[in-house]
């Protein structure tokens, strides 16, 4: 309810705009390194540190290095990590049984992790296209991708990261019940605290194509991943995905990508009240890394408004390859 303004000059909206000192005391919202969950990219061998090209500032780790990452990040005051393999080609296959492997680079990933920062909390991602040998989220079948047997696929791998010591699992496949198979798995399991965090609303984006170079997906993706990612046309159908995945057992949900999507994210947190967040994508990111780096924007005056919509938007929390250099230029609160 909007309150019944004086009219000028008994109201000046600018008076509380008047000063910086003001302008603090009457700020809705704030930005901080708690609310961020910082996804890197894994890779194999030792000592590695291998930048992704359409992501400047990214680079894929070996677990060594992503170990030592963590480490880094938690005294930046980080509170989570979100672990996306690069998968060698030759790991990669139709059955995408790596997917399962307790010594897969996610769950190695996980445990280094764990042992030299053992308070950061590790998120992991559930799809296979890391696995796959055809860059799709499931198993493809007469040259469609197959929903049941997918999830059973997903629910191993769910699993294999449970075990490993996965803290938040994130199923970013967009089957139709995975979250209800995967929370039944996991409480019979005796896993009764490892979180769903669910890709919910979902949308077949454009805005992937970085993060598919970055895991070694684009070469292989054939086609496109429309019949289970959502239409970017559409807002109603976000809500009843999320309405389903919080009755199947999710915990916490999220809105990908990010800002072109902060509709929905208002409309998610308006309708549900639960922790909700967003994932700003690979290519928002590269977005504004490379508009900065020609200097035609202002590279941390972008990142930081764009970081502030989220909050604004009624997000909880966001993903986003920015939360290192978000702590470094804000320090801890
Ligand atoms: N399951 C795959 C997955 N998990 C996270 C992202 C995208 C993240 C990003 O762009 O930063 C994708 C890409 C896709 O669906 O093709």
């Amino acid at each position: 309810m909007l309150p019944t303004q004086a009219a000028f000059p008994a109201t000046r909206l600018r008076r509380t705009r008047s000063s910086a000192a003001i302008r603090d005391l009457v700020q809705e919202n704030r930005l901080s390194v708690k609310d961020m969950i910082w996804p890197v990219f894994v890779t194999e061998g030792s000592g590695v540190e291998d930048p992704v090209p359409s992501m400047p500032g990214v680079v894929r780790r070996s677990v060594d290095k992503v170990a030592e990452a963590a480490s880094e990040a938690y005294d930046l005051g980080i509170p989570a990590i979100c672990l996306f393999p690069y998968t060698p080609m030759d790991k990669r296959s139709s059955d995408c049984a790596e997917a399962w492997n307790p010594e897969n680079l996610s769950n190695r990933a996980t445990r280094a992790i764990k042992a030299a920062v053992p308070d950061m909390l590790v998120m992991t991602d559930i799809a296979l296209d890391p696995y796959s040998d055809t860059g799709q989220d499931g198993f493809v079948v007469d040259g469609k991708v197959v929903n049941d047997p997918t999830v059973e696929a997903l629910v191993k791998q769910a699993l294999s990261q449970a075990e490993a010591g996965a803290d938040i699992i994130g199923p970013s496949d967009m089957m139709d019940n995975r979250i209800g198979a995967i929370r039944k798995a996991l409480e019979a399991q005796d896993h009764h605290n490892v979180m769903l965090l669910s890709y919910s609303a979902k949308y077949a984006s454009a805005f992937y194509g970085p993060f598919r170079d970055a895991v070694g997906a684009a070469g292989a993706l054939k086609g496109d991943k429309k019949t289970y990612q959502m239409n970017p046309a559409n807002g109603d159908e976000a809500l009843r995905l999320v309405a389903r995945d919080l009755a199947e057992g999710a915990d916490m949900v999220m809105v990908k990508p990010g800002m072109p999507y902060l509709d929905i994210c208002r409309r998610v947190k308006d309708r549900f009240g639960v922790p909700t967040f967003a994932y700003q994508v690979s290519g928002e990111y590269a977005m504004l890394q490379a508009a900065a780096q020609n200097g035609w924007l202002d590279g941390d005056a972008v990142m930081l408004e764009s970081l502030m919509a989220f909050k604004r938007a009624g997000c909880d929390g966001v993903l986003t390859y920015f939360a290192p250099a978000f702590a470094r230029l804000a320090g801890p609160d």
